[in-house]
């Protein structure tokens, strides 16, 4: 039984139902975009929140094992006791998103308050030259495209352009050099940075070392120095890629997802601005405003933006109100750098964000980000990763190099700055794969902290963004309230997303997948019943039952350590990630990835993770979706 989860507040309608009615019909006609990727060898980016990046490439089939295991009990499920519902979202018919919309429509045009994509020059039979930075999309790819069908960009003459590679790459490409950050939790030294020849992606680093860290309950040397080399940047000819996503069976999933601009290997985040949860809570509730960095989600746009404390989102939060503006005409914002935009508050407000494809540093494949936050990730070397600095994550990393479960996590080697901006070093953990097909789970009945529920309710924040990606789903989804105001809380829209999903029922949900073929499906928004996960985990390992039983294996010894795992006792594990990596040569592994919200339980209480939530325990749901997950693979194993 669903109950309505109201925040406790009442809030002011900004506009009448009317007036978001025809609003929302004003979107609905438009064609979602979701970034700017690079389609070349440089990289591209494949992240769900908002830049869904898709590359659609010849499918290969992979080969079959036919090994059976025995019968595995029947998965147990069920909704954490204070779950608060949503109770519009709760029986729902599942409607199309807004891209099915798209037929009829002659034209790609870029809504900039909702990362949708338009152009006021419909109508045109040949592609459209888009100036400063524009992308344009022939007519009769889009109207094959909404029929589902995949356009190839620069296939033809109806390929679809990008022109105008915006000279801010070679700028951004050349000016990219790493320094060593001097903080207050750790000690680290740092030698000049080496000048980059012009022409490359000239991560031109300086050999930096990181001594030990001070922070939190531990003292550990994370790494002995780690030399960073250039690495190549190729210029590229910008490209849109559009894809469509497989649908599950019995699901009423959208013909297309999201289309993807492509230009000049920068990615375009075009959704607006928003607050993160780490902004939120601190990642995680302890925040330490002088060293918090915003973790930027797609949709916060903050641009550029190196870092914000929380006190900046929340001002940025107050006025969050979507910019509605066309992207075209400001699109050449996103190529300017902050400082230069003159106010420290106008640059967080710019709905775009650049963002810098890269390669694998050891294999040169392009390096994929299949969810999360766009713009968190930076190109590291000789296997490693950069990701936008979080304390909370950074103090989980640091333990976690102490703990059981380090098999299970990335090796984590400190912190880095780069253009201003800190990054958690670790490790790619794509590394040693060749063309990797990848998976994120993300795990927990439960995607939001008890913190960020109680601040949601101490300073209820509407999101406008929220209700966009809401409606986009269910157009019947929002309240009349919400409706009324057009935007929700973040709470209600992460419960109403958890049981959307698979999350609530079976305490883990799919949040992308992309094949060693270069398929790449980030809808699972609606993949709720086993029956739908078994087809979606069966179709990333193309049925292959060794890599069933090595996936199988892997969670296996992960929940034994994570049983024993001090660290894992001790934390709420929110919104944290399973990776999922394999490739053609069988290596098949499973990792733990994201801990901005994963937060430290005041001594002495401890989680089972697998006692239903109640608001106050703290539970997060983590083991009874790994259980889950364990006994679906296993159910597989027998089916196959
Ligand atoms: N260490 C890693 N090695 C390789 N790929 C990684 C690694 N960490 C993250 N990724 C890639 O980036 C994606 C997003 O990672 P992550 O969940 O850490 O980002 P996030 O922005 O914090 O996400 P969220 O929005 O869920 O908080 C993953 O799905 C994966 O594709
Ligand atoms: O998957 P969706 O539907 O796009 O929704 C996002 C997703 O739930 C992320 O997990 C969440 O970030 P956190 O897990 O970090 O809270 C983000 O919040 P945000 O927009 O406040 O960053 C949501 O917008």
């Amino acid at each position: 039984m669903c109950t309505v989860c109201r925040m406790g507040q009442s809030f002011s309608s900004s506009s009448s139902s009317g007036g978001g009615h025809n609003a929302a019909q004003a979107r609905a006609k438009k064609v979602r975009v979701r970034g700017l990727v690079c389609l070349t060898k440089t990289g591209d980016r494949l992240d769900d929140n908002s830049m869904k990046t898709k590359e659609l490439r010849s499918v290969h089939t992979c080969w079959q094992d036919n090994s059976k295991v025995g019968k595995c009990a029947d998965i147990s499920t069920h909704t954490p006791k204070a779950l608060l519902l949503n109770e519009r979202s709760c029986s729902k018919q599942h409607v199309r998103e807004n891209l099915t919309l798209l037929k009829g429509e002659t034209s790609l045009s870029i809504d900039a308050s909702f990362g949708s994509v338009s152009d006021s020059q419909s109508g045109e039979s040949e592609g459209l030259r888009g100036e400063n930075h524009e992308c344009c999309v022939l007519r009769v790819d889009m109207e094959r495209v909404s029929e589902g069908v995949a356009v190839t960009p620069g296939a033809g003459s109806s390929a679809i352009e990008c022109l105008n590679t915006p000279d801010c790459v070679a700028v951004e490409a050349t000016n990219c050099v790493f320094s060593c950050s001097s903080r207050l939790d750790k000690e680290m030294t740092k030698t000049p940075g080496v000048t980059s020849a012009p022409g490359a992606l000239k991560t031109s680093v300086p050999t930096w070392r990181c001594d030990t860290f001070k922070h939190g309950e531990e003292d550990q040397p994370l790494s002995s120095p780690v030399e960073q080399v250039a690495s190549p940047f190729t210029g590229t000819i910008p490209k849109l890629i559009v894809t469509h996503d497989d649908l599950d069976p019995g699901q009423d999933s959208p013909q297309i997802s999201d289309l993807t601009l492509s230009m000049g290997g920068f990615s375009l985040d075009l959704h607006h601005d928003e607050d993160s949860p780490c902004s939120d809570s601190g990642c995680g509730g302890s925040p330490a405003p002088s060293l918090f960095h915003r973790k930027l989600s797609s949709s916060s746009s903050a641009g550029l933006s190196s870092a914000s404390s929380f006190e900046e989102s929340e001002d940025d939060f107050t006025g969050s109100d979507i910019e509605t503006s066309s992207l075209s005409p400001s699109m050449c914002n996103m190529f300017v750098r902050p400082d230069e935009l003159g106010g420290t508050k106008s640059w967080r407000k710019i709905k775009t964000m650049v963002h810098s494809p890269f390669v694998s540093f050891k294999k040169r494949y392009p390096w994929v980000q299949l969810a999360g936050h766009a713009g968190n990730f930076q190109a590291g070397e000789n296997g490693k990763l950069l990701k936008k600095y979080c304390q909370c994550e950074q103090l989980c990393l640091q333990q976690l190099m102490n703990d059981k479960l380090r098999p299970f996590v990335p090796g984590y080697y400190g912190v880095v700055q780069h253009n201003d901006q800190d990054y958690n070093l670790m490790d790619d953990l794509l590394a040693e794969f060749d063309s990797p097909s990848i998976m994120d789970c993300k795990m927990g009945s439960r995607t939001y902290l008890e913190e960020e529920l109680m601040k949601a309710r101490e300073h209820p924040r509407l999101r406008k963004d929220m209700y966009e990606k809401m409606v986009a789903v269910d157009p019947s989804a929002p309240s009349p309230e919400e409706r009324a105001q057009q935007a929700v809380l973040k709470p209600d829209y992460m419960q109403w997303r958890e049981t959307l999903s698979s999350t609530a029922t079976l305490g883990f949900r799919i949040e992308g997948i992309k094949k060693a073929d270069g398929t790449c499906n980030t809808s699972f928004k609606k993949t709720k019943c086993k029956e739908q996960v078994m087809k979606a985990l069966n179709d990333f390992v193309d049925g292959n039952t060794q890599l069933l039983r090595s996936y199988l294996q892997r969670l296996e010894e992960l929940r034994c350590v994570l049983e024993i795992s001090d660290f894992f006792k001790t934390h709420e594990v929110v919104g944290s990630s399973l990776l999922f990596v394999h490739d053609a040569s069988g290596l098949a592994r499973v990792w733990m990835i994201d801990f901005g919200k994963t937060v430290k339980l005041p001594s002495p209480q401890t989680l089972d993770h697998r006692t239903p939530w109640a608001e106050g325990n703290r539970e997060d749901g983590y083991l009874w979706g790994l259980d889950n997950l364990i006994q679906i693979f296993g159910e597989m194993l027998q089916n196959s």
